[in-house]
């Protein structure tokens, strides 16, 4: 991978990263939709029938399959979950980019959008309590954090894309 998004649910990690692959001329992968492909089935229909760990195990295995290929990776908000993905992530020499924000703009997004499982099965406090619970693993893997209350997808886009320009210069100069 070039660049891969993390951060919580409605971050704009699959919005953002389809804008960057059109920007950066590269291919766009997203780990809830290759588990789809493979499966057949919606994260909503996987959690239904094989719950969180067998959509985990999934997310996994697409994660570790992909991570060798060239384009921009948009992964799910809970692939920090495992800490074999974490461990994955860290050891990679990809730039891992955190979209993060207030809890209350995500959550402004998420309300809109009734598809995805945790939202679905949780109360407001729970998942201020989750997101309380992954915030420090978001931080750990991350190589960069951009922040993204009020500004559009399009100008988030931007901004990881000068974030490539930079690190790809910098790793350039340190041959
Ligand atoms: N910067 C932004 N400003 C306003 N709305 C946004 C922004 N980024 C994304 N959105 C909207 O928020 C919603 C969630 O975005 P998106 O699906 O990209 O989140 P995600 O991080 O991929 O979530 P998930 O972890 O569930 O895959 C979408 O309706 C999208 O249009
Ligand atoms: O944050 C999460 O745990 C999830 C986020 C989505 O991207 C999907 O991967 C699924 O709905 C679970
Ligand atoms: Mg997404």
């Amino acid at each position: 991978m070039k660049v891969i998004l993390i951060g919580f649910m409605g971050a704009g990690k699959t919005t953002v990263g389809q804008l960057l692959a059109k920007k950066t001329n590269l291919a766009f992968l997203d780990t809830d939709q290759l588990v789809s492909q493979r499966t057949g089935q919606t994260p909503g229909e996987i959690f239904a029938t094989v719950g969180e760990l067998g959509f985990r195990q999934l997310e996994q295995t697409i994660l570790q399959e992909n991570l060798v290929k060239q384009g921009v990776m948009a992964t799910g908000g809970g692939i920090i979950e495992l800490a074999a993905n974490r461990q994955l992530l860290k050891n990679s020499t990809v730039p891992v980019i955190y979209l993060s924000g207030s809890f209350g703009q995500t959550v402004e997004r998420l309300v809109k959008d009734n598809s995805r499982p945790i939202v679905r099965n949780k109360s407001l406090l729970e998942l201020a309590e989750l997101w309380e619970q992954r915030l420090d693993k978001y931080a750990e893997i991350a190589t960069e954090t951009i922040y993204t209350d009020n500004k559009t997808a399009e100008q988030v886009a931007e901004e990881v894309s000068q974030y490539m320009k930079a690190y790809h210069d910098e790793t350039i100069e340190n041959r």
